[in-house]
């Protein structure tokens, strides 16, 4: 039987916020079993873009991302954000290790090609070293991923992090039993943005469909749930979205998705 592996994705509103992201590195330090952390930065890299006075473009939740612009990302996600997340799970008593796409060659991926956009050097991923992973695990390591890869060529690539989590999940599961959980700072899926309240617990494909029609799903969330039914069809056992508490594993709703 395959041991479990959890990978963990913790968005950038819970990084951005000091006491919240305390509260989810205590309990991701004590949940039990082999982990993997996978961080994004998107909020922070744009608010020091706007501090610098550099533009930065979003489209359908993803970053356009030029040369400058990725010299900030490399230091916002794979110095400050990682570097920080790493040494307050070592204050935690959890042995993490950072990491990019790039180190130990983890994350081979390609510069997105253009089609309609031109998202610059943004990563689509190609495959994950399981290898690797599994020895840093089985040493006792916590890895934690930034949103950076590279293509083998020198050249660092901005990746989403739904999107590094959900390849790590799918990489890892020929070895693992792996559930992937997407963490940010709301309840779940809700059917209403402003209502906390309005988890939608269970989402199908049938369910989803009917909730783009809607336009229920809009933003950030459009490629999470992209990137959720791509990991249950390639081999991922289970894939829950909620907030930080949702790995306390109590009462509280939230939206756990199937085939
Ligand atoms: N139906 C929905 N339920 C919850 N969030 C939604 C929904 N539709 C759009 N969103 C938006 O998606 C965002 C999450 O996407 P994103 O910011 O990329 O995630 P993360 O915080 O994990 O980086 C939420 O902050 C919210 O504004
Ligand atoms: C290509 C692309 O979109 N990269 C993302 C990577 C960070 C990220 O995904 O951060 P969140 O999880 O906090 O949104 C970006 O630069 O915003």
């Amino acid at each position: 039987m395959k041991s479990s592996l959890s990978i963990i994705k913790i968005g950038g509103n819970v990084i951005g916020n000091e006491s919240e992201l305390a509260k989810f590195l205590s309990l991701f330090s004590e949940l039990d079993g082999l982990k993997i952390l996978v961080h994004g930065g998107g909020n922070l890299a744009t608010q020091i873009f706007k501090r610098m006075g550099v533009a930065s473009q979003m489209i359908g939740g993803r970053r356009v991302t030029d040369k400058a612009g990725l010299e900030v990302i490399t230091m916002v996600y794979a110095g400050l954000a990682n570097k920080n997340i790493v040494a307050k799970l070592q204050a935690n008593g959890c042995n993490a290790i950072g990491m990019s796409g790039a180190d130990g060659n983890a994350i081979q991926a390609h510069k997105r090609p253009v089609k309609d956009i031109d998202y610059g050097f943004a990563g689509d991923v190609d495959g994950v070293d399981a290898n690797l992973l599994s020895r840093l695990l089985g040493s006792g390591l916590t890895p934690v991923f930034c949103a950076m890869t590279h293509d083998g060529k020198g050249q660092l690539l901005n990746t989403n992090a739904d999107t590094i989590a959900s390849e790590l999940a799918i990489g890892l599961s020929g070895m693992y039993e792996t559930t992937l959980y997407y963490c940010f700072e709301k309840n779940g899926v809700l059917r209403n943005i402003w209502d906390e309240r309005s988890v939608i617990e269970h989402i199908d494909p049938e369910i989803y469909q009917e909730l783009l029609n809607q336009g229920t799903i809009a933003d950030g969330m459009l490629p999470k749930m992209t990137n959720c039914f791509h990991a249950l069809k390639n081999g991922v056992a289970k894939v829950c979205i909620g907030n930080t508490i949702m790995l306390a594993q109590n009462e509280n709703p939230y939206t756990t998705l199937t085939l």
